[in-house]
Protein backbone atom coordinates (compact mmCIF):
# COMPACT_ATOMS: atom_id res chain seq x y z
CA UNK A 1 0.00 0.00 0.00
CA UNK A 2 1.41 3.36 -0.79
CA UNK A 3 1.02 6.25 1.65
CA UNK A 4 0.36 9.71 0.15
CA UNK A 5 0.94 12.74 2.06
CA UNK A 6 -1.73 16.26 1.51
CA UNK A 7 0.48 18.89 2.71
CA UNK A 8 -1.65 21.60 1.46
CA UNK A 9 -5.20 22.45 0.82
CA UNK A 10 -5.80 20.53 -2.05
CA UNK A 11 -9.53 20.23 -3.91
CA UNK A 12 -11.00 17.07 -2.68
CA UNK A 13 -12.73 16.23 -6.03
CA UNK A 14 -8.99 16.88 -8.16
CA UNK A 15 -7.43 13.75 -5.65
CA UNK A 16 -10.67 11.72 -4.95
CA UNK A 17 -9.39 9.62 -7.67
CA UNK A 18 -6.14 8.81 -5.15
CA UNK A 19 -8.17 8.63 -2.74
CA UNK A 20 -10.38 5.54 -4.23
CA UNK A 21 -7.16 3.87 -5.64
CA UNK A 22 -7.00 0.61 -3.99
CA UNK A 23 -3.10 0.64 -3.72
CA UNK A 24 -3.17 4.20 -1.74
CA UNK A 25 -4.03 5.88 1.43
CA UNK A 26 -4.33 9.28 1.43
CA UNK A 27 -3.68 11.50 4.50
CA UNK A 28 -4.04 15.30 4.64
CA UNK A 29 -2.18 17.27 7.41
CA UNK A 30 -1.65 20.88 6.29
CA UNK A 31 0.25 24.09 8.18
CA UNK A 32 2.87 21.83 9.55
CA UNK A 33 6.30 23.27 10.09
CA UNK A 34 9.51 21.56 8.71
CA UNK A 35 10.25 20.21 11.55
CA UNK A 36 6.95 18.23 11.92
CA UNK A 37 7.18 17.37 8.39
CA UNK A 38 10.70 15.97 8.44
CA UNK A 39 9.46 13.55 11.80
CA UNK A 40 6.87 12.28 9.39
CA UNK A 41 7.98 12.31 5.91
CA UNK A 42 9.43 8.89 6.60
CA UNK A 43 6.19 7.08 6.32
CA UNK A 44 5.28 8.61 3.17
CA UNK A 45 5.99 7.32 -0.53
CA UNK A 46 4.24 10.74 -2.52
CA UNK A 47 3.68 14.03 -1.04
CA UNK A 48 1.01 16.42 -2.72
CA UNK A 49 1.55 20.42 -1.93
CA UNK A 50 0.01 23.59 -3.74
CA UNK A 51 2.26 26.47 -2.99
CA UNK A 52 2.36 26.85 0.98
CA UNK A 53 4.56 23.85 1.67
CA UNK A 54 8.68 24.46 1.23
CA UNK A 55 9.69 20.93 0.38
CA UNK A 56 13.10 21.71 1.47
CA UNK A 57 16.09 19.21 1.31
CA UNK A 58 15.77 18.48 4.87
CA UNK A 59 12.37 17.34 4.12
CA UNK A 60 14.06 15.47 1.28
CA UNK A 61 16.47 13.80 3.37
CA UNK A 62 13.67 12.31 5.64
CA UNK A 63 11.65 11.17 3.17
CA UNK A 64 13.72 7.81 2.36
CA UNK A 65 11.07 6.21 1.07
CA UNK A 66 9.56 9.37 -1.23
CA UNK A 67 9.53 8.48 -4.66
CA UNK A 68 7.27 11.21 -6.35
CA UNK A 69 6.58 15.19 -5.01
CA UNK A 70 3.40 16.37 -6.68
CA UNK A 71 2.71 20.29 -7.13
CA UNK A 72 -0.97 21.10 -7.50
CA UNK A 73 0.16 24.40 -9.86
CA UNK A 74 2.68 25.34 -12.14
CA UNK A 75 5.77 27.23 -10.14
CA UNK A 76 7.66 24.93 -8.42
CA UNK A 77 9.90 27.41 -6.64
CA UNK A 78 8.98 26.28 -3.49
CA UNK A 79 10.78 22.31 -4.29
CA UNK A 80 14.18 22.08 -4.02
CA UNK A 81 14.05 20.56 -7.34
CA UNK A 82 18.47 19.98 -7.15
CA UNK A 83 17.41 18.30 -3.82
CA UNK A 84 14.86 15.90 -5.56
CA UNK A 85 17.14 14.95 -8.57
CA UNK A 86 19.87 14.08 -6.48
CA UNK A 87 17.64 11.71 -4.60
CA UNK A 88 15.73 10.77 -7.47
CA UNK A 89 12.25 11.88 -6.11
CA UNK A 90 10.50 12.82 -9.47
CA UNK A 91 8.78 16.27 -9.34
CA UNK A 92 5.90 16.81 -11.28
CA UNK A 93 3.48 19.33 -11.39
CA UNK A 94 0.33 20.24 -13.29
CA UNK A 95 1.29 22.92 -16.07
CA UNK A 96 -1.78 23.18 -17.71
CA UNK A 97 -4.56 23.37 -15.33
CA UNK A 98 -4.62 26.63 -13.95
CA UNK A 99 -3.64 28.79 -17.09
CA UNK A 100 -7.16 29.92 -17.51
CA UNK A 101 -8.16 31.08 -14.44
CA UNK A 102 -4.32 33.06 -13.93
CA UNK A 103 -5.03 34.35 -17.15
CA UNK A 104 -8.60 35.78 -16.23
CA UNK A 105 -7.45 37.53 -12.95
CA UNK A 106 -4.66 39.33 -14.36
CA UNK A 107 -7.54 40.94 -16.71
CA UNK A 108 -9.60 41.08 -13.47
CA UNK A 109 -6.47 42.90 -12.42
CA UNK A 110 -5.86 45.07 -15.43
CA UNK A 111 -9.47 46.03 -15.24
CA UNK A 112 -9.62 46.73 -11.71
CA UNK A 113 -5.96 49.23 -12.22
CA UNK A 114 -7.45 50.87 -15.30
CA UNK A 115 -10.95 52.10 -13.47
CA UNK A 116 -9.53 52.27 -9.78
CA UNK A 117 -12.03 49.70 -8.52
CA UNK A 118 -10.35 48.46 -5.14
CA UNK A 119 -9.49 51.90 -4.36
CA UNK A 120 -13.48 53.08 -5.43
CA UNK A 121 -14.98 49.68 -3.41
CA UNK A 122 -13.07 50.94 -0.31
CA UNK A 123 -14.21 54.35 -0.27
CA UNK A 124 -17.89 53.52 -0.64
CA UNK A 125 -18.38 50.88 1.36
CA UNK A 126 -16.69 53.23 4.17
CA UNK A 127 -19.62 56.15 3.36
CA UNK A 128 -17.95 58.33 0.85
CA UNK A 129 -19.55 58.51 -2.45
CA UNK A 130 -16.54 60.07 -4.37
CA UNK A 131 -16.88 60.13 -8.26
CA UNK A 132 -14.32 62.18 -8.69
CA UNK A 133 -10.86 60.99 -7.92
CA UNK A 134 -11.46 57.69 -9.78
CA UNK A 135 -11.52 58.80 -13.02
CA UNK A 136 -9.87 55.76 -15.04
CA UNK A 137 -9.06 54.85 -18.50
CA UNK A 138 -10.00 52.47 -21.15
CA UNK A 139 -8.41 49.36 -22.63
CA UNK A 140 -9.47 49.86 -26.06
CA UNK A 141 -6.76 51.27 -28.44
CA UNK A 142 -3.80 50.90 -25.75
CA UNK A 143 -0.75 49.11 -26.05
CA UNK A 144 0.04 45.94 -23.49
CA UNK A 145 3.68 45.18 -23.41
CA UNK A 146 3.94 40.78 -22.82
CA UNK A 147 7.17 39.76 -21.19
CA UNK A 148 6.70 36.03 -21.40
CA UNK A 149 3.97 34.58 -24.06
CA UNK A 150 3.84 30.73 -22.78
CA UNK A 151 0.39 29.40 -21.94
CA UNK A 152 -0.61 32.19 -20.02
CA UNK A 153 0.76 35.07 -21.32
CA UNK A 154 -0.48 33.71 -24.75
CA UNK A 155 -3.58 33.53 -23.72
CA UNK A 156 -4.06 37.27 -21.69
CA UNK A 157 -2.62 38.52 -25.52
CA UNK A 158 -5.48 36.78 -27.03
CA UNK A 159 -8.47 38.43 -24.57
CA UNK A 160 -6.25 41.75 -25.43
CA UNK A 161 -7.05 41.33 -29.06
CA UNK A 162 -10.79 40.99 -27.82
CA UNK A 163 -10.39 44.38 -25.81
CA UNK A 164 -9.19 45.95 -28.96
CA UNK A 165 -5.72 46.54 -27.39
CA UNK A 166 -2.23 46.98 -29.53
CA UNK A 167 -0.40 44.20 -28.12
CA UNK A 168 3.78 43.83 -28.02
CA UNK A 169 5.18 40.51 -26.62
CA UNK A 170 8.44 39.39 -26.12
CA UNK A 171 9.98 35.91 -25.11
CA UNK A 172 13.01 34.35 -25.94
CA UNK A 173 11.23 31.30 -27.58
CA UNK A 174 8.54 33.43 -29.56
CA UNK A 175 9.40 33.55 -33.40
CA UNK A 176 8.22 36.00 -36.38
CA UNK A 177 5.53 33.08 -37.25
CA UNK A 178 4.07 32.28 -34.05
CA UNK A 179 3.71 36.28 -33.60
CA UNK A 180 2.29 36.40 -36.49
CA UNK A 181 -0.27 33.97 -35.45
CA UNK A 182 -1.35 35.25 -32.30
CA UNK A 183 -1.44 38.48 -34.08
CA UNK A 184 0.72 40.15 -31.42
CA UNK A 185 3.86 41.99 -32.61
CA UNK A 186 7.25 40.73 -31.67
CA UNK A 187 9.15 43.01 -29.78
CA UNK A 188 12.36 43.78 -27.32
CA UNK A 189 11.95 44.14 -23.20
CA UNK A 190 13.31 47.65 -24.26
CA UNK A 191 10.55 48.78 -27.35
CA UNK A 192 7.87 47.10 -24.58
CA UNK A 193 8.89 49.64 -21.64
CA UNK A 194 9.43 52.66 -23.63
CA UNK A 195 5.71 51.68 -25.79
CA UNK A 196 3.40 50.12 -23.70
CA UNK A 197 0.63 51.56 -21.82
CA UNK A 198 -0.27 48.46 -19.96
CA UNK A 199 2.61 45.57 -19.25
CA UNK A 200 2.33 42.32 -17.87
CA UNK A 201 4.86 39.78 -16.75
CA UNK A 202 3.88 35.95 -17.31
CA UNK A 203 7.63 34.20 -17.30
CA UNK A 204 9.01 32.21 -14.76
CA UNK A 205 11.23 33.82 -11.42
CA UNK A 206 14.91 32.98 -13.25
CA UNK A 207 18.56 34.12 -12.18
CA UNK A 208 17.76 36.27 -15.61
CA UNK A 209 14.01 37.19 -15.05
CA UNK A 210 14.36 38.17 -11.43
CA UNK A 211 14.10 42.16 -10.98
CA UNK A 212 13.90 42.22 -15.48
CA UNK A 213 12.23 45.42 -14.78
CA UNK A 214 13.97 47.83 -12.13
CA UNK A 215 15.08 50.86 -12.01
CA UNK A 216 17.08 51.35 -15.42
CA UNK A 217 13.63 50.17 -16.70
CA UNK A 218 11.91 51.99 -15.22
CA UNK A 219 14.25 55.31 -16.08
CA UNK A 220 13.14 54.99 -19.50
CA UNK A 221 9.88 53.63 -19.00
CA UNK A 222 7.16 55.52 -21.40
CA UNK A 223 5.04 57.66 -18.83
CA UNK A 224 1.82 56.40 -16.93
CA UNK A 225 2.72 52.05 -17.93
CA UNK A 226 0.65 50.32 -15.45
CA UNK A 227 2.08 47.19 -14.19
CA UNK A 228 0.37 43.60 -13.50
CA UNK A 229 2.60 40.78 -12.02
CA UNK A 230 0.34 37.49 -11.63
CA UNK A 231 3.42 35.52 -12.17
CA UNK A 232 5.95 35.50 -9.56
CA UNK A 233 7.23 37.97 -7.14
CA UNK A 234 10.92 39.55 -7.85
CA UNK A 235 10.11 39.78 -11.54
CA UNK A 236 9.88 43.38 -10.62
CA UNK A 237 11.76 45.00 -8.26
CA UNK A 238 8.97 45.78 -6.11
CA UNK A 239 10.90 49.15 -3.98
CA UNK A 240 12.43 50.33 -7.79
CA UNK A 241 8.81 50.33 -8.60
CA UNK A 242 7.32 51.87 -5.50
CA UNK A 243 9.61 54.83 -6.35
CA UNK A 244 8.63 55.23 -10.09
CA UNK A 245 5.23 55.67 -8.80
CA UNK A 246 6.17 58.03 -6.61
CA UNK A 247 8.09 60.18 -9.84
CA UNK A 248 5.16 59.78 -11.82
CA UNK A 249 6.50 57.18 -13.94
CA UNK A 250 4.30 54.67 -13.66
CA UNK A 251 0.65 54.99 -13.06
CA UNK A 252 -0.36 52.20 -10.92
CA UNK A 253 0.05 48.76 -10.85
CA UNK A 254 -1.67 45.61 -9.38
CA UNK A 255 0.33 42.90 -8.09
CA UNK A 256 -1.17 39.42 -7.38
CA UNK A 257 2.72 38.11 -6.33
CA UNK A 258 5.26 39.26 -3.81
CA UNK A 259 9.05 38.59 -3.48
CA UNK A 260 8.59 37.46 -0.08
CA UNK A 261 4.58 35.83 0.53
CA UNK A 262 3.04 36.97 2.58
CA UNK A 263 4.46 40.28 2.60
CA UNK A 264 5.66 41.97 5.54
CA UNK A 265 2.74 44.19 6.97
CA UNK A 266 5.03 47.04 6.45
CA UNK A 267 5.55 46.38 2.44
CA UNK A 268 4.91 49.73 0.70
CA UNK A 269 2.45 47.96 -1.59
CA UNK A 270 -0.19 47.63 1.06
CA UNK A 271 -0.85 51.27 1.86
CA UNK A 272 0.50 52.64 -1.21
CA UNK A 273 -2.97 54.16 -3.43
CA UNK A 274 -1.82 52.86 -6.31
CA UNK A 275 -1.21 49.77 -5.75
CA UNK A 276 -3.89 47.12 -5.90
CA UNK A 277 -3.10 43.67 -4.35
CA UNK A 278 -4.72 39.92 -4.06
CA UNK A 279 -2.67 37.28 -1.69
CA UNK A 280 -1.54 34.80 -4.74
CA UNK A 281 -5.20 34.17 -6.18
CA UNK A 282 -4.30 33.60 -9.79
CA UNK A 283 -4.89 29.88 -9.97
CA UNK A 284 -7.75 30.09 -7.18
CA UNK A 285 -11.03 29.04 -8.72
CA UNK A 286 -12.79 25.95 -8.32
CA UNK A 287 -12.54 25.05 -12.02
CA UNK A 288 -8.61 25.47 -11.68
CA UNK A 289 -7.87 23.76 -8.30
CA UNK A 290 -10.22 20.89 -9.39
CA UNK A 291 -8.36 21.02 -12.70
CA UNK A 292 -4.67 20.81 -11.27
CA UNK A 293 -5.33 18.27 -8.69
CA UNK A 294 -7.04 15.84 -11.04
CA UNK A 295 -3.54 16.10 -13.13
CA UNK A 296 -1.05 15.48 -10.47
CA UNK A 297 -3.12 13.15 -9.07
CA UNK A 298 -3.33 11.18 -11.83
CA UNK A 299 0.67 11.36 -12.29
CA UNK A 300 1.27 10.62 -8.86
CA UNK A 301 -0.38 7.43 -9.45
CA UNK A 302 0.95 6.67 -12.39
CA UNK A 303 4.39 7.17 -10.99
CA UNK A 304 3.79 4.98 -7.56
CA UNK A 305 2.60 2.39 -9.76
CA UNK A 306 5.48 2.41 -11.75
CA UNK A 307 4.17 3.14 -15.03
CA UNK A 308 4.96 5.77 -17.63
CA UNK A 309 3.57 9.44 -16.54
CA UNK A 310 4.36 13.06 -17.87
CA UNK A 311 5.05 16.39 -16.73
CA UNK A 312 7.93 15.64 -14.84
CA UNK A 313 9.97 18.94 -13.83
CA UNK A 314 12.45 17.67 -13.12
CA UNK A 315 13.75 16.14 -16.52
CA UNK A 316 13.48 17.13 -19.55
CA UNK A 317 10.10 17.80 -20.93
CA UNK A 318 9.28 15.07 -23.86
CA UNK A 319 6.41 15.18 -26.14
CA UNK A 320 3.69 12.61 -25.99
CA UNK A 321 4.29 11.65 -29.94
CA UNK A 322 7.78 11.41 -29.04
CA UNK A 323 7.02 9.22 -25.69
CA UNK A 324 4.62 7.09 -27.57
CA UNK A 325 7.33 5.77 -29.67
CA UNK A 326 9.78 5.43 -26.94
CA UNK A 327 7.43 4.08 -24.26
CA UNK A 328 7.87 0.06 -25.71
CA UNK A 329 11.90 0.47 -25.56
CA UNK A 330 12.04 1.63 -22.23
CA UNK A 331 11.70 -2.04 -20.49
CA UNK A 332 14.61 -3.64 -22.95
CA UNK A 333 16.84 -0.18 -22.45
CA UNK A 334 16.90 -0.49 -19.29
CA UNK A 335 17.63 -4.91 -19.30
CA UNK A 336 20.04 -4.05 -21.87
CA UNK A 337 21.71 -1.48 -19.17
CA UNK A 338 21.46 -4.32 -16.48
CA UNK A 339 22.30 -7.05 -18.35
CA UNK A 340 25.84 -5.35 -19.41
CA UNK A 341 26.69 -3.98 -16.02
CA UNK A 342 26.19 -7.36 -14.84
CA UNK A 343 28.65 -9.31 -17.40
CA UNK A 344 31.24 -6.55 -16.96
CA UNK A 345 33.70 -7.67 -13.42
CA UNK A 346 35.87 -4.42 -14.09
CA UNK A 347 35.52 -0.63 -13.24
CA UNK A 348 33.65 0.85 -15.91
CA UNK A 349 35.47 4.30 -17.28
CA UNK A 350 32.82 4.80 -20.05
CA UNK A 351 29.37 3.97 -21.26
CA UNK A 352 28.65 4.05 -25.50
CA UNK A 353 25.22 3.63 -26.58
CA UNK A 354 24.11 3.70 -29.98
CA UNK A 355 20.61 3.99 -31.47
CA UNK A 356 19.92 2.38 -34.86
CA UNK A 357 16.77 1.99 -37.15
CA UNK A 358 13.50 3.38 -36.32
CA UNK A 359 15.38 5.25 -33.11
CA UNK A 360 18.06 7.65 -35.43
CA UNK A 361 15.59 10.15 -35.59
CA UNK A 362 14.14 10.07 -32.01
CA UNK A 363 14.88 12.35 -29.05
CA UNK A 364 15.89 9.44 -26.86
CA UNK A 365 17.55 11.08 -24.51
CA UNK A 366 14.22 9.18 -21.75
CA UNK A 367 15.46 6.02 -23.38
CA UNK A 368 19.21 6.75 -22.42
CA UNK A 369 18.22 7.45 -18.64
CA UNK A 370 16.89 3.93 -18.72
CA UNK A 371 19.49 2.33 -19.81
CA UNK A 372 21.48 4.01 -17.22
CA UNK A 373 19.56 3.22 -14.49
CA UNK A 374 19.74 -0.55 -15.76
CA UNK A 375 23.64 0.19 -15.57
CA UNK A 376 23.73 2.13 -12.43
CA UNK A 377 21.85 -0.33 -10.64
CA UNK A 378 24.47 -3.32 -10.37
CA UNK A 379 26.45 -0.77 -7.85
CA UNK A 380 23.87 1.39 -6.78
CA UNK A 381 20.65 -0.53 -6.14
CA UNK A 382 17.19 1.32 -5.67
CA UNK A 383 18.61 4.63 -4.84
CA UNK A 384 18.53 5.25 -8.75
CA UNK A 385 16.05 5.48 -11.05
CA UNK A 386 15.47 7.59 -14.52
CA UNK A 387 15.15 10.38 -12.69
CA UNK A 388 18.59 10.62 -11.12
CA UNK A 389 20.34 8.11 -13.78
CA UNK A 390 22.05 10.76 -15.55
CA UNK A 391 22.60 12.84 -12.47
CA UNK A 392 24.55 9.75 -10.76
CA UNK A 393 26.50 8.99 -13.81
CA UNK A 394 27.85 12.33 -14.56
CA UNK A 395 28.47 12.64 -10.91
CA UNK A 396 30.75 9.66 -10.91
CA UNK A 397 32.73 10.99 -14.02
CA UNK A 398 31.02 8.23 -15.84
CA UNK A 399 30.98 9.79 -19.22
CA UNK A 400 28.19 8.80 -21.35
CA UNK A 401 28.14 9.28 -25.51
CA UNK A 402 25.54 8.51 -27.16
CA UNK A 403 25.38 7.62 -31.32
CA UNK A 404 22.68 7.37 -33.46
CA UNK A 405 23.02 4.89 -36.86
CA UNK A 406 20.65 5.34 -39.52
CA UNK A 407 20.44 2.06 -40.58
CA UNK A 408 20.62 -1.63 -39.01
CA UNK A 409 21.66 -4.92 -40.60
CA UNK A 410 18.20 -7.44 -39.88
CA UNK A 411 16.80 -5.26 -37.97
CA UNK A 412 14.06 -2.55 -37.72
CA UNK A 413 15.47 -0.90 -34.98
CA UNK A 414 18.83 -1.77 -32.48
CA UNK A 415 19.96 -0.32 -29.27
CA UNK A 416 23.34 -1.38 -28.31
CA UNK A 417 25.43 -0.72 -24.79
CA UNK A 418 29.11 -0.54 -25.04
CA UNK A 419 30.81 -0.84 -21.41
CA UNK A 420 34.46 0.31 -21.98
CA UNK A 421 36.41 -0.36 -18.61
CA UNK A 422 39.70 0.79 -17.67
CA UNK A 423 41.90 -2.95 -18.26
CA UNK A 424 40.74 -2.72 -21.87
CA UNK A 425 38.12 -5.44 -21.67
CA UNK A 426 35.08 -3.84 -22.91
CA UNK A 427 31.67 -5.90 -23.11
CA UNK A 428 28.86 -5.52 -25.61
CA UNK A 429 25.26 -5.99 -25.53
CA UNK A 430 22.88 -5.26 -28.43
CA UNK A 431 18.51 -5.51 -28.11
CA UNK A 432 16.17 -4.92 -30.60
CA UNK A 433 12.27 -5.10 -30.34
CA UNK A 434 10.65 -7.43 -32.85
CA UNK A 435 7.40 -6.96 -34.09
CA UNK A 436 5.48 -9.65 -32.78
CA UNK A 437 8.11 -11.50 -30.30
CA UNK A 438 8.83 -8.57 -28.68
CA UNK A 439 12.66 -8.11 -26.62
CA UNK A 440 15.54 -10.18 -27.98
CA UNK A 441 19.29 -10.09 -27.24
CA UNK A 442 21.01 -9.91 -30.72
CA UNK A 443 24.32 -9.52 -30.04
CA UNK A 444 27.10 -10.75 -26.93
CA UNK A 445 30.33 -9.00 -27.59
CA UNK A 446 31.16 -9.73 -30.98
CA UNK A 447 28.81 -13.18 -30.88
CA UNK A 448 25.57 -13.10 -32.49
CA UNK A 449 22.49 -14.47 -30.42
CA UNK A 450 18.75 -14.64 -30.21
CA UNK A 451 17.25 -14.61 -26.26
CA UNK A 452 14.89 -13.21 -24.66
CA UNK A 453 16.05 -10.69 -21.76
CA UNK A 454 14.33 -12.10 -19.05
CA UNK A 455 14.44 -14.06 -15.35
CA UNK A 456 17.79 -15.71 -14.40
CA UNK A 457 19.78 -16.55 -17.11
CA UNK A 458 23.31 -18.14 -17.34
CA UNK A 459 25.76 -16.67 -19.59
CA UNK A 460 28.23 -19.02 -20.28
CA UNK A 461 31.55 -19.06 -22.32
CA UNK A 462 33.12 -22.03 -23.52
CA UNK A 463 34.86 -23.43 -26.68
CA UNK A 464 33.13 -24.95 -29.48
CA UNK A 465 33.33 -28.77 -28.91
CA UNK A 466 30.66 -31.64 -29.45
CA UNK A 467 29.24 -32.64 -25.87
CA UNK A 468 29.69 -29.48 -23.96
CA UNK A 469 26.07 -28.85 -24.51
CA UNK A 470 24.75 -31.96 -23.05
CA UNK A 471 27.41 -31.80 -19.92
CA UNK A 472 26.13 -28.18 -18.79
CA UNK A 473 22.44 -29.99 -19.41
CA UNK A 474 23.02 -32.60 -17.14
CA UNK A 475 25.06 -30.78 -14.48
CA UNK A 476 22.14 -28.68 -14.72
CA UNK A 477 19.53 -30.87 -14.18
CA UNK A 478 21.52 -32.84 -11.66
CA UNK A 479 21.13 -29.45 -9.21
CA UNK A 480 17.69 -29.58 -9.79
CA UNK A 481 17.83 -26.30 -12.12
CA UNK A 482 15.58 -26.01 -14.96
CA UNK A 483 16.66 -24.83 -18.52
CA UNK A 484 13.56 -23.12 -20.32
CA UNK A 485 15.63 -22.14 -22.95
CA UNK A 486 19.33 -21.90 -24.25
CA UNK A 487 20.81 -19.92 -27.22
CA UNK A 488 24.27 -20.30 -28.79
CA UNK A 489 26.92 -17.99 -30.37
CA UNK A 490 29.77 -18.92 -31.99
CA UNK A 491 31.74 -17.01 -34.56
CA UNK A 492 34.04 -19.62 -36.16
CA UNK A 493 33.28 -23.76 -35.75
CA UNK A 494 35.20 -24.73 -33.09
CA UNK A 495 36.11 -21.24 -32.32
CA UNK A 496 35.19 -19.23 -28.89
CA UNK A 497 31.51 -19.23 -28.68
CA UNK A 498 28.65 -18.21 -25.87
CA UNK A 499 25.90 -19.98 -24.59
CA UNK A 500 22.67 -17.82 -22.86
CA UNK A 501 20.18 -20.35 -20.98
CA UNK A 502 17.59 -18.91 -19.39
CA UNK A 503 16.28 -21.08 -16.12
CA UNK A 504 13.54 -20.90 -14.19
CA UNK A 505 14.92 -19.73 -10.72
CA UNK A 506 18.03 -18.87 -9.15
CA UNK A 507 20.94 -20.93 -9.50
CA UNK A 508 23.06 -21.76 -6.47
CA UNK A 509 26.87 -19.74 -6.54
CA UNK A 510 28.28 -23.56 -5.76
CA UNK A 511 26.45 -25.00 -9.27
CA UNK A 512 28.22 -22.11 -11.34
CA UNK A 513 31.55 -23.07 -9.85
CA UNK A 514 30.84 -26.54 -10.61
CA UNK A 515 29.62 -25.80 -14.78
CA UNK A 516 33.19 -23.87 -14.76
CA UNK A 517 34.77 -26.94 -13.87
CA UNK A 518 33.65 -28.58 -16.83
CA UNK A 519 35.60 -29.72 -19.53
CA UNK A 520 35.73 -27.47 -22.65
CA UNK A 521 33.63 -24.70 -20.08
CA UNK A 522 35.89 -21.47 -19.15
CA UNK A 523 33.21 -18.90 -17.72
CA UNK A 524 30.02 -19.30 -16.32
CA UNK A 525 27.80 -15.91 -14.11
CA UNK A 526 24.53 -15.45 -13.26
CA UNK A 527 22.36 -12.78 -14.69
CA UNK A 528 19.06 -11.61 -13.36
CA UNK A 529 16.86 -9.58 -14.99
N1 LIG B 1 -0.44 33.85 -9.66
C1 LIG B 1 -0.66 32.58 -9.70
O1 LIG B 1 -1.38 32.04 -8.89
C2 LIG B 1 -0.06 31.78 -10.80
C3 LIG B 1 1.18 32.08 -11.28
N2 LIG B 1 1.72 31.33 -12.27
C4 LIG B 1 3.02 31.73 -12.76
O2 LIG B 1 2.86 32.36 -14.03
C5 LIG B 1 4.06 32.22 -14.78
C6 LIG B 1 3.75 31.78 -16.19
O3 LIG B 1 3.13 30.51 -16.17
P1 LIG B 1 2.87 29.72 -17.54
O4 LIG B 1 2.43 30.64 -18.59
O5 LIG B 1 2.04 28.54 -17.20
O6 LIG B 1 4.36 29.26 -17.85
P2 LIG B 1 5.00 28.88 -19.25
O7 LIG B 1 6.19 28.07 -18.96
O8 LIG B 1 3.97 28.34 -20.18
O9 LIG B 1 5.48 30.30 -19.81
C7 LIG B 1 6.55 31.02 -19.32
C8 LIG B 1 7.19 31.72 -20.50
O10 LIG B 1 8.17 32.64 -20.01
C9 LIG B 1 9.17 32.71 -21.00
N3 LIG B 1 10.38 33.33 -20.49
C10 LIG B 1 11.37 32.76 -19.76
N4 LIG B 1 12.35 33.68 -19.55
C11 LIG B 1 11.94 34.82 -20.13
C12 LIG B 1 12.51 36.11 -20.27
N5 LIG B 1 13.70 36.42 -19.73
N6 LIG B 1 11.82 37.05 -20.93
C13 LIG B 1 10.62 36.78 -21.49
N7 LIG B 1 10.04 35.57 -21.42
C14 LIG B 1 10.69 34.60 -20.74
C15 LIG B 1 9.36 31.26 -21.39
O11 LIG B 1 10.01 31.14 -22.64
C16 LIG B 1 7.91 30.77 -21.45
O12 LIG B 1 7.38 30.88 -22.76
C17 LIG B 1 4.94 31.26 -13.98
O13 LIG B 1 5.85 32.02 -13.22
C18 LIG B 1 3.96 30.58 -13.05
O14 LIG B 1 4.58 30.10 -11.90
C19 LIG B 1 1.06 30.29 -12.85
C20 LIG B 1 -0.17 29.93 -12.39
C21 LIG B 1 -0.81 30.61 -11.28
O1 LIG C 1 -1.39 26.95 -5.80
C1 LIG C 1 -1.57 28.14 -6.04
O2 LIG C 1 -2.61 28.73 -5.81
C2 LIG C 1 -0.44 28.92 -6.68
C3 LIG C 1 -0.48 28.76 -8.14
C4 LIG C 1 0.79 29.19 -8.76
O3 LIG C 1 1.38 30.17 -8.43
C5 LIG C 1 1.35 28.35 -9.82
O4 LIG C 1 0.67 27.39 -10.23
O5 LIG C 1 2.48 28.63 -10.24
Amino acid sequence: MFKVLVSDPISDLGIQKLMDAEDVSVEKKTGLTEDELVQIIGEYDGLLVRSQTRVTEKIMEAGKGLKVIGRAGVGVDNIDLEAATKRGIIVINAPDGNTITTCEHTFAMMMALARHIPQAYAKTIHGTWDRKSFLGVELRNKTLGVLGMGRIGSEVAKRAKAFGMNVLAFDPFLTEERAEKLEVKLASVDEIIRQADFMTVHTPLTPETRHMIARPQFEVMKKGMRIINCARGGIIDELALVEAIDEGIVAGAAFDVFEHEPPASDHPFLTHPKVIVTPHLGASTVEAQENVAIDVSEQVLHILRDEPFVNAVNMPPVSSSVMSKLQPYFGLGEKLGSFAAQITADAVSEILIDYAGDLYDVDTQPLTRYILKGILQRHLGSDVNIVNSMHLAKARDLNFVVTKTPKTKGFTNRITVTLKTQSGKNRLVAGTLLPGYGERIVQLDEFPVDAAPEGHQILISHNDKPGIIGRVGTLLGKNDVNIASMQVGRKIIGGEAIMILTVDKAVPKEVLIDLTGLEELNTASEIVL
